[in-house]
């Protein structure tokens, strides 16, 4: 890149499931003037939600469902970035930030947007900046792909929920990054700062080089059966009495232990009227969040599961027969 290059950056931000890449993103978005800045959501299984939670820009956050970035909706992507640059005509935008899916390999989505003529002539690269979820030990990640290639891709690393964590465990988990990845910055993610404006607004390391092949055909390097043992599972669940609720979601994350990786989802709470987000971690279920009513008028209630190694109809029946338990 030169000063004159006019070309808008595109960030990606990436990060394994539940790593905290929305957490970031939502506070970048309370604490600064992004006025200027498009936000891509990719968000895979029919239950979009990340969207919801971010909407603070004026018609600039722009969901992309239903598959993975890296592999499923490449052409999306694409003709997403050329209608957010038309739509631009006071060109007033400065940058787009694209969150992927926990699951994505940043990789082909840069070549998706550099083996483009098209887009090339009007994007360029940002940063890639992912998240590593420090509550997570090196053991569980290690031998995740998805992880490894999040971490080698990326030109930031942001560590986070380090208020949780250990030192000893934040510290083994840098150096299996640096072993990986020894180019990129590191970031602790601080609750008193805009961690995500503090990496977005330091130079790159000068001694960067992107880990990604620019061979071949520029078509998907990954399939979606390469995220294959990986399952994506949508329950609708409307209006829910908590405690009891909780009790079945309980018992199904500890039946299947590091199984579920991650559930997310939007539900009416039957007892407040109030609309919640309810998080979890492989079986670490953050406390609920209640949300502005008003801005969920279009969302659809429900819960999305990821599951590894398991029939993803389990969590349905084991939900319909709670169901039918409960009549
Ligand atoms: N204590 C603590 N919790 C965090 C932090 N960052 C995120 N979390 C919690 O971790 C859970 C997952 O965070 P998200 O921001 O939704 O993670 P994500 O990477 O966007 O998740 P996916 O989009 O599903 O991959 C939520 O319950 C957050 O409140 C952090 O720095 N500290």
């Amino acid at each position: 890149m030169t000063t004159s290059d006019v070309r808008i950056p595109v960030h990606i931000l990436t990060g394994f499931l539940g790593s905290g890449k929305t957490t970031l993103l939502r506070e970048y978005l309370q604490h600064d003037d992004t006025s200027q800045t498009a936000l891509i959501i990719n968000e895979v299984g029919d239950i979009g939600i990340d969207h919801h939670l971010t909407q603070h820009l004026d018609g600039g956050t722009v969901l992309l469902e239903n598959g993975c970035l890296c592999c499923q909706v490449r052409e999306d992507l694409k003709q997403t970035l050329l209608n957010l640059l038309s739509n631009d005509i006071n060109h007033s935008l400065r940058q787009i930030i694209i969150e992927t899916t926990g699951l994505a390999n940043p990789s082909p989505i840069l070549s998706t947007l550099f083996h483009d003529n098209e887009l090339a002539s009007k994007v360029r690269k940002g940063k890639i900046i992912a998240t590593i979820d420090t509550l997570e030990s090196v053991k569980n990640v290690e031998d995740i792909t998805e992880w490894s290639n999040q971490v080698s891709s990326a030109d930031t690393l942001i560590f986070t929920k380090a208020d949780e964590s250990s030192e000893e465990n934040c510290s083994l988990l840098k150096e299996k990054c640096r072993t990986i990845n020894p180019f990129a910055d590191h970031f602790i993610k601080a609750t008193s700062e805009n961690t995500l404006r503090l990496a977005l607004n330091t130079p790159l390391n000068s001694m960067l080089f992107l880990p990604f092949s620019t061979k071949g055909t520029g078509k998907p390097a990954l399939k979606q059966t390469s995220h294959s043992e990986i399952h994506t599972q949508a329950i609708l669940v409307g209006s829910v009495n908590w405690q009891r609720f909780s009790i079945w979601l309980s018992m199904l994350l500890y039946r299947y232990n590091d199984q579920i990786l991650r559930v997310k989802g939007l539900l009416l709470d039957a007892n407040t009227g109030n609309y919640v987000l309810l998080n979890a971690v492989r079986k670490v279920l953050a406390p609920l969040e209640i949300l502005d009513k008003e801005s969920l008028s279009s969302a659809k209630l429900g819960l999305v599961f990821i599951t590894r190694d398991i029939d993803p109809e389990d969590i349905t029946r084991s939900f319909n027969a709670f169901e039918i338990s409960l009549n």
